[in-house]
Order: structure tokens, then C-alpha cells, then sequence
């Protein structure tokens, strides 16, 4: 039941891809060819090291174009495998991945394919070494795990088995019940890697976007439960070609892999179920309030913001400075004490985002489970509502439905109902949190790791100044939405937040109303100042749903933005303009409508991009 991790998968050098993974508490790794041959330490120096970090090499990889090849080459590969089999000896690792021959000298023949390893078997016996044949699903002649699977009973060598990667797998989606057809004793090695599921060739996909396991689209948990059900119990390793993890935290991506590879077992363990050692994913019911880090001298302007967003002081805390503000469903919480952790936040952040209060099934399962995950939990001074670490600092309050219920009237003096005319906020829709672009991943993995979450299909947001990445992650009812957004593109509004922020946070609350234009109408009396939408947009859109003139009037009117997924499942929204430049409001109204009104975003940015600054004149 060993977890590891692949050299590959981590930036650095050989020795700090292997330090990265033994801090992260990783006990095995997979060595890669090139990260070996271009280090230089030699072969005993990289066993010292790994026996000083508690590591062990547990596989080597990769061998490549063995099999089927012409001479002289296939005099040199066995020559090749002999070299790599004396420097694995000196490295302590008896298994090597052999995978499957692309060159196009190779030649297809089944009998040569064999006999060629049983050749490279017969040498790997004299050194120990046990080959896992893997088929990379680009291979030229063989590129599926099941000719794999027949290729290894042909061979029928003691040092000849087969190595499973889920990424070659899946890519060709070969049905994960085709596994059952593997004989343990014969299955070498299991490396693991997700991807988002994209219409690409398959090298380019494997090269560049693998990600961790709950960072893609596949079904990883199905996939290991085949493997740990035919009784395999050998390590699961995660290899990751991934070009943001060549160039992020080692540290991040290794606590990140650990953190992932938990999750699986537990998820695969869950789907036989088999014990597991862990609570299960929370289930989240709602987002009960969201929390404001508040500076004394944007009291004024936020506090004239929030009233005209539709928003009424109602509440102050028997105890501390902190407001509550309600509309609905949707409650703030402004934090104006000099101590504690809203006051460490704002003096990092500025006025902002510091924490959001979700209400979960099982509050102390939650905390477990984050526990048994590595998220650090933050001591709260409030029993009932333990605090968890989340994106980039900020606070994550997990609250059980009783604590949700009480916790307004124990801890704060709530005023009378505020006069009419109120703005008809039913609830937080949505909290949109802007992130750095190396932590994108991370972040969904986090999300999803811990909670019950389903992610919508990734989606490539075009800003004026640069692309944005966004990943929608929400509860099966919808009652919980957020978007984790992130661009390398320093234009970007999600860029310029973060710089006027001083990092990654919740830059947008979308609350959701019966009838925005209704809304609307209620906001402008207020005083709220709403993002202009041009006109070009409305002729479009009142073309493209066939909307009558006065729906389109209505629309032009109040700057709202629309979308349908299919006729009457709408999705309408307007928004303010920022507070101080580091966030903003939504108003929505979904109609049986399950997305974010991505095809608007466009039109969104460029609007919010004609109020960006103009740069300083010097
Ligand atoms: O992309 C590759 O060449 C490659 C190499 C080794 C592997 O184990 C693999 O899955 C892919
Ligand atoms: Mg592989």
C-alpha cells in the first residue's frame, strides 16, 4: 500500500524533486531517466541521498524502443537495458517500465515482440530486476493495455509483467473492467495521473496536460478500485507531465500528490466497499455567510456599497467589532477588530474577503477528513465553527446545521427588520475566487478532496488583455457554487486583482434574486452603480433567443446580461462596479439554468476593462 511519486512530476533538480517528496512525507519514488542521466550525481551519491530523505526507488522509467527493433539495434537496446539494470542495482530499485516501441523501425510481428522480451527478461533476472511492459497509448504497434495484458502471458517470464498508467488507459478509454483479466502476481506497477478531457493527440496530452488525480476529468476511482479488487498491492505512484508543475512548487505539487493520492484510496476503498480511514467527503448545504476583513478607513465607502448592493446592517456581535449585514439568505460579516486573524488578513490584503462560513452535514467529520488530508485547520476561538485553511490564506468556517442556526442569535444583537423598500437578494448564488495561476490546480484539488463537489466542464474565459482560466465547482443541488479563475496574463482583471490584493482571494459574490430586472429597478434606487453593457450586445442576444422587443428593452435598460442553455433554462445577470478595485457584485436569476453565463464573460471583462486606470503618467 506504498504511495510515490515520479521524478517527473516535480520542478528541480534530481535532488530537488527528491528532497520535495520526501518532506511532503512520500516513502518511495519512481527515478526518470532523464532526470538521472542529467544529474550529476552518480549512481551510489543518488542512493546515499535517497536512504538519507527515508526514500526508496521503487521504479525505474523509462526504457524505450526495445522491442520488435531491427539489428543492430536491437543488440543495442539489450545493451541499453544492461546499463540501466547495473545503474538500478546501485540505485536498490528491482522494477523498470519498458514502454512500448515507437519508433517507426519497429517492426509489429507478435513472435518477435516476444521473443525480444523474453530476452530483456532473461538479462533483468541476472540483476534481479522485474520489467513492467507498459503500452503508451501512442505506441506504434502496441498501445493498449489489454495486447499489453496478452504480449506478457505470450512472454511468460518470472521478470516479464505488465505496468498499468491510467493516463494510456483512460486516454483510449479501454474499459476499466478490463482490468479483472490481470493476474496480480503479474502487474508490475500502477502509475496514476488525471487529465481534463481534451480532443488531442494523445502524446501531446500525456506530455503536457496530465494533472493530479481530482484535477481532471477521469474516472480515476473506478480505475483503482479494478486494480485493488483483483488484489494488487503495490505501490500507486502518480507520474504528471504537466507544464505548470514544471515550472511551480516542488513543495506545493509533492504535499499536493500525497494529499491526491489519499483522497483515490479512499474514494476507491468507498466505491468496494472496503474500510476506509478516513470520514467521507463533507457534504455542503450552503454557504452561510461570507466574512469581511474590514479597514477603519474603508468603513465608510464599503458600509455605502453593501447598502446600495442591497444589503442592511442588521446585527452587531455582543462582543467584538463585527457587523452582520443581511439580504435573504445572504449574510456578511464585517470584521473591524485590531486582533486576531481579520486583522493579520487585512494588513496583507487590504480590505477583503478573509473567510466564508459553510454549512456542512457533519462539522467535526469535515475537520477529520481535512486532518487525514494535510489542510491545516486554523484555531478558532469559536467551538462551534471549526476553521480549516483555504484558498491563499483565507479562512474556511465549517458550520453544522445546529451552529448555523443558532450562532446569529447567540452571538450577535439583532436589530429590528429594517424598513421597506428591501431588494429581493434570496441567497448567495456563488463566490468567484481568483487564484495564481501555479495554484489553480491545487486549489480544485483541495476542493474536491475534501468535499462532496462535482466540477463543470473547464472553460477558457477571453479578458481583453489575456486568456483566464475558470473551473466551476459546485453540490450536486446547486446550493453551493464557487469558480476558481486564473490567467498567466499580467492584464488581466484576475492578474490585476491579484496585485492590487496582494494575492489570491474572493474577488466576486453573485447573489441570486427572483427577477433581476425587478432587482435592478430596486438597486438603481439605492444608489447602486451597475456595469454598463453595450448596445451591440443586446441587438445580439435579441436575435439569438428571439426575444420581443420589450424583453430586449428591459434587458438595454438595466445592462442585463443573458444566456440560455436551452429554451426557457435562463440564466440573467447584472453587476456593480468594484469596491476599490479588488471585488464586485453579481445579481442572478436561474431558471433551471445549471452554468455561470460563461458565453457573457467576454462582455463582462471588456466592460470592467473600460474603468481599469489608466496607467501613472511619469
Ligand atoms: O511520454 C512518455 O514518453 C512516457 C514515458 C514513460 C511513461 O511511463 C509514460 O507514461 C509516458
Ligand atoms: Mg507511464
Amino acid at each position: 500500500m506504498t504511495n510515490a511519486i515520479a521524478t517527473v512530476s516535480i520542478s528541480g533538480t534530481l535532488e530537488d524533486k527528491l528532497r520535495a517528496a520526501a518532506a511532503a512525507g512520500f516513502r518511495a519514488v519512481e527515478i526518470f531517466d532523464t532526470d538521472f542521466i542529467a544529474s550529476a550525481l552518480s549512481a551510489v551519491e543518488v542512493r546515499a541521498l535517497l536512504d538519507s530523505l527515508g526514500l526508496t526507488c521503487v521504479l525505474y522509467q523509462p526504457l524505450r524502443d526495445v522491442e520488435g527493433m531491427p539489428e543492430p539495434h536491437r543488440t543495442r537496446a539489450l545493451a541499453r537495458a544492461r546499463q540501466k539494470f547495473a545503474v538500478m542495482q546501485t540505485l536498490g530499485c528491482d522494477r523498470l517500465l519498458l514502454c512500448s516501441n515507437t519508433s517507426p523501425l519497429a517492426s509489429g510481428d507478435r513472435d518477435t515482440i516476444v521473443a525480444d522480451l523474453r530476452a530483456v527478461g532473461d538479462i533483468a533476472a541476472e540483476y534481479g530486476v522485474t520489467v513492467g511492459y507498459e503500452a503508451l497509448a501512442w505506441g506504434r504497434h502496441v498501445a493498449d493495455h489489454r495486447d499489453v495484458w496478452e504480449i506478457v502471458q505470450a512472454v511468460d517470464h518470472p521478470n516479464i509483467g505488465i505496468l498499468l498508467d491510467s493516463f494510456h488507459s483512460l486516454a483510449r478509454r479501454i474499459p476499466v473492467e478490463s482490468i479483472r483479466a490481470i493476474d496480480p502476481a503479474k502487474l508490475v506497477f500502477v502509475q496514476l495521473a488525471d487529465a481534463p478531457l481534451l480532443d488531442m493527440d494523445y502524446l501531446y496530452w500525456s506530455r503536457h496536460f496530465r494533472s493530479l488525480p481530482a484535477q481532471g476529468g477521469f474516472d480515476l476511482t473506478a480505475y483503482v478500485a479494478e486494480i485493488l479488487r483483483i488484489g494488487y498491492d503495490g505501490p500507486l505512484s502518480l507520474e504528471i507531465f504537466n507544464d505548470r508543475f514544471r515550472g511551480s512548487s516542488a513543495e506545493m505539487v509533492a504535499r499536493d500528490g500525497l494529499r491526491a493520492l489519499d483522497a483515490l484510496r479512499d474514494a476507491a476503498a468507498r466505491k468496494l466497499g472496503w474500510p476506509t480511514t478516513m470520514p467521507a467527503r463533507a457534504k455542503i448545504d450552503r454557504v452561510e455567510f461570507v466574512e469581511f476583513a474590514v479597514a477603519e478607513t474603508d468603513a465608510d465607502e464599503l458600509s455605502a456599497m453593501l447598502h446600495r448592493a442591497g444589503f442592511d446592517r442588521i446585527g452587531r456581535h455582543r462582543s467584538k467589532r463585527v457587523e452582520l449585514w443581511r439580504a435573504g439568505a445572504a449574510n456578511f460579516v464585517l470584521n473591524y477588530e485590531e486582533d486576531g486573524f481579520a486583522a493579520s488578513y487585512r494588513t496583507v490584503h487590504g480590505t477583503a474577503i478573509c473567510a466564508i462560513g459553510l454549512v456542512v452535514a457533519d462539522g467535526p467529520a469535515a475537520v477529520a477528513r481535512a486532518r487525514a488530508l494535510g489542510i491545516p485547520e486554523h484555531a478558532s476561538d469559536l467551538p462551534a465553527m471549526p476553521a480549516l485553511r483555504g484558498v491563499a490564506g483565507s479562512l474556511v468556517y465549517v458550520l453544522d446545521t445546529e451552529a448555523a442556526r443558532t450562532i446569529w442569535d447567540d452571538e450577535f444583537v439583532i436589530d429590528a427588520a429594517p424598513a421597506e423598500p428591501r431588494v429581493d437578494i434570496l441567497a448567495i448564488d456563488h463566490l468567484a475566487a481568483t487564484v495564481h495561476h501555479d495554484e489553480f490546480l491545487s486549489w480544485q484539488l483541495y476542493w474536491r478532496a475534501l468535499f462532496d463537489v462535482q466540477v463543470q466542464t473547464p472553460q477558457d474565459v477571453i479578458d481583453p488583455n489575456g486568456l483566464v482560466q475558470s473551473q466551476a465547482i459546485q453540490n450536486r443541488e446547486g446550493s453551493f457554487r464557487i469558480t476558481l479563475n486564473s490567467t498567466d496574463a499580467p492584464g488581466a482583471l484576475s492578474a490585476r486583482f491579484l496585485s492590487q490584493s496582494f494575492g489570491a482571494g474572493f474577488q466576486h459574490i453573485a447573489l441570486r434574486v427572483a427577477d433581476v430586472a425587478a432587482t435592478a429597478e430596486a438597486l438603481a434606487a439605492r444608489g447602486l452603480q451597475r456595469l454598463p453593457i453595450p448596445a451591440n450586445y443586446h441587438d445580439d442576444v435579441a436575435a439569438k433567443f428571439g426575444l420581443s422587443d420589450d424583453e430586449t428593452a428591459t434587458l438595454r435598460q438595466y445592462g442585463i446580461l443573458i444566456d440560455e442553455e436551452a429554451p426557457g433554462r435562463r440564466y440573467r445577470q447584472i453587476y456593480s462596479r468594484a469596491f476599490a478595485r479588488t471585488f464586485f457584485f453579481e445579481f442572478v436569476d436561474r431558471a433551471d439554468y445549471d452554468g455561470y453565463g460563461a458565453p457573457n464573460a467576454p462582455i463582462r471583462l471588456t466592460a470592467q476593462n473600460r474603468f481599469r486606470p489608466a496607467p501613472p503618467v511619469d
